[in-house]
């Protein structure tokens, strides 16, 4: 059985596998632009985020209606449960659906089909983070968080994901303002291909409660005291930062050096269709590359149910956290 974790940093288009990819292709009538899912995995070949991403919003054609996004959730929470995934914080992307003609009530009620009956059907807790792109406009964000209104029940935060160098968080300082003022939880992608500054720059600006990816912040060693100080939970993704090239190989990612550092690290698998690998594969992969013992392993656990919105629910993280401290490594 696999190390009880949450995961807070999945992008429910990245668990589009190839074969549900093509099922749903066939279901919709729409064409790919590939012969099979072998010459669909070997289009895989990343060389930066923005190569990634164009691959990525691509393929979100074959998602069109409401049983879709059931679908594809259902088959994530199914692979997550069998990693040991007890809790799952999951962002969507509703411009990249909107722009397409998908509408948003389509995308969360399609999704809500799956997270609401998820403890019953997997045994995964589950929260819902609406993500803003930000290589779209502070208006398109605006608007997107005006469509939203009517599903805000189902919306725990807001998020800031798609290319990030240019794009810095101060143009969202308004949009982030609003959500707070509705109620919602802020988190941020920062520092993942941009400066250092943008970290910070989503804390004072943004107000973000948790940073995501973050990996940059250890070129600013005043920035690293600051998250160890004020206990920022980042969200980090090995398999993601090599896929993309954040890292050169896995034996260099600052991980270690991170949890040395006293940085409330977790990590979690991004976008695992298209990185190879869901989160214990994370784990895994981290556990031999950078040869992390039982107590590390067993603090990013802890970690990952610290760093979760769960301040509505602390008997379920109590919960969590005791099962983490009782797991056997065997
Ligand atoms: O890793 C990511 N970074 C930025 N945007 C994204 N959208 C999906 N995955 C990512
Ligand atoms: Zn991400």
């Amino acid at each position: 059985m696999p190390l009880p974790k949450a995961e807070l940093h999945l992008h429910i288009e990245g668990t589009l596998e190839p074969e549900l990819a093509f099922a749903l292709a066939a279901r919709n009538g729409v064409e790919l632009p590939y012969a099979d899912t072998d010459a669909l995995r070997e289009a895989y070949r990343f060389s930066d985020l923005q190569s990634f991403l164009n691959l990525y919003y691509g393929l979100m054609a074959v998602l069109r209606t409401e049983r879709d996004f059931e679908d594809l959730a259902n088959a994530y929470l199914a692979r997550a449960a069998a990693q040991g995934v007890r809790h799952a914080e999951i962002f969507f992307d509703p411009q990249a659906h909107i722009a397409r003609g998908v509408a948003l009530g389509t995308v969360v009620e399609g999704l809500w089909a799956a997270l609401g009956s998820s403890e019953e059907n997997h045994g995964v807790s589950t929260r819902l983070i609406m993500c803003f792109l930000r290589d779209e406009s502070a208006d398109s964000a605006r608007e997107t968080l005006e469509a939203a209104r009517p599903y805000l029940d189902r919306i725990t935060g807001v998020g800031l994901d798609s290319a990030e160098v240019g794009h810095p968080p101060v143009k969202f300082r308004e949009v982030y303002e609003a959500a707070a003022a509705l109620g919602l939880r802020r988190v941020a992608h920062a520092g993942e291909e941009g400066p250092p500054q943008y970290i910070t720059d989503s804390l004072d600006l943004l107000g973000v409660e948790r940073i995501d990816h973050g990996l940059r912040c250890m070129e600013d060693p005043e920035l690293v005291a600051r998250l160890v100080r004020e206990r920022v939970p980042l969200t980090l993704c090995p398999l993601s930062n090599v896929r993309l090239r954040a890292v050169d190989t896995l034996a260099d990612h600052p991980l270690p050096a991170m949890l040395d550092a006293g940085l409330l690290c977790t990590v979690n698998s991004d976008d695992p269709a298209y990185f190879g690998g869901y989160v214990d594969d994370n784990f895994t992969a981290v556990r031999s590359a950078l040869g992390l013992d039982e107590q590390r392993l067993r603090e990013l656990a802890r970690n990952s149910f610290l760093a979760a919105f769960l301040a509505d629910d602390e008997e379920r993280r109590a919960r969590y956290l005791a099962e983490v401290e009782a797991y056997d490594f065997g």
